[in-house]
């Protein structure tokens, strides 16, 4: 197998782009996790393919590190946005672009064209459809568990993949790789879930850090930032706009009050370009 790919990173969440309109994508799921490796392959937090759509202009997958499919990748669909008009697939600086979560609509802007400002959809908060064990269509907003004899509150939100919030005092004291393996994988989860620990700085300013769903620590998840903008809102923390400072930079995030919709805005750059080699 050989396979062209670019490399690209949104505030550090890092992916290998694949063009399937010219490279054989028939296995790359079987292939993802060994891509990702970064021991022995390109290294990155996912990968993600740029792919014809019947519905809209074009069609986005996103494997996760450990190989397995997520239905929406924030920072990986500003990647994917800036990618399609560098690469010449598209001249238009705001299109539309058919997921697993729904349609997402990423928006160039216009300074050089280097951030772009995506509208993630309305945010979904019933528990079946998250979905979170055992609770019908109630909204699961600062609610207590206990996991290994520790209780944490947690709000639950879907931008089409499951977040599940957690407000911390003080962001530096969490041990996330304890905790967020064990919360990604707790029983009311069927689905799993990425897990946000955040910490209000004030009401138009919050810390997050994040545990992903298959791909464990990583820098930055932008469906995280916008799920961790509606979890503070529905807990009255923080205005409707935020400024999310993630672990590799900083991610602006509005839930519109007139359309229901989150809109996240932030950089994709990218870094090099190869050829991928396997047997
Ligand atoms: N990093 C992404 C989310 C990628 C998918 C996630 N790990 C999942 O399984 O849901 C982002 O920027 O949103």
């Amino acid at each position: 197998m050989q396979l062209k790919f670019s490399k690209w990173h949104g505030c550090g969440n890092d992916f290998v782009l694949v063009n399937g309109f010219n490279e054989n994508i028939n296995d790359i799921q079987e292939h993802s996790a060994a891509i990702c490796d970064r021991h022995f392959g390109v290294g990155a937090d996912g990968v993600i393919l740029t792919l014809p759509s019947k519905t809209c202009d074009f069609r986005m997958q996103i494997f996760n590190s450990d190989g397995t499919e997520a239905e929406m990748c924030g920072n990986g669909i500003r990647c994917f946005a800036l990618d399609a008009y560098k690469s010449g697939l598209t001249d238009k600086l705001s299109f539309t672009v058919e997921t697993k979560a729904g349609i997402m609509r990423p928006r160039l802007t216009a300074d050089n064209k280097a951030s772009v400002c995506v509208n993630m959809g309305e945010p979904v908060l019933a528990g079946e459809q998250i979905p979170v064990k055992g609770c019908g269509s109630e909204h699961i907003i600062n609610k207590q568990i206990t996991v290994d004899d520790n209780q944490f509150y947690i709000t639950c939100v879907s931008m089409g993949n499951p977040h599940c919030v957690i407000f911390v005092d003080d962001i530096k004291k969490i041990d996330i790789n304890k905790w967020g393996p064990v919360l990604e994988k707790y029983e009311i989860f069927p689905n799993k879930t990425n897990v946000e620990f955040v910490q209000v700085i004030n009401r138009t300013h919050l810390r997050m850090r994040v545990w992903e769903r298959g791909a464990a620590i990583t820098l930055a998840c932008g469906t995280g930032a916008c799920a961790s903008l509606v979890a503070s809102v529905l807990n009255d923390l923080c205005d409707r706009k935020a400024r999310l400072e993630l672990d590799g930079g900083d991610l602006a995030i509005a839930w519109d009050e007139t359309d229901n919709n989150v809109y996240m805005t932030g950089p994709a750059k990218k870094v090099f370009e190869g050829i991928y080699y396997s047997e």
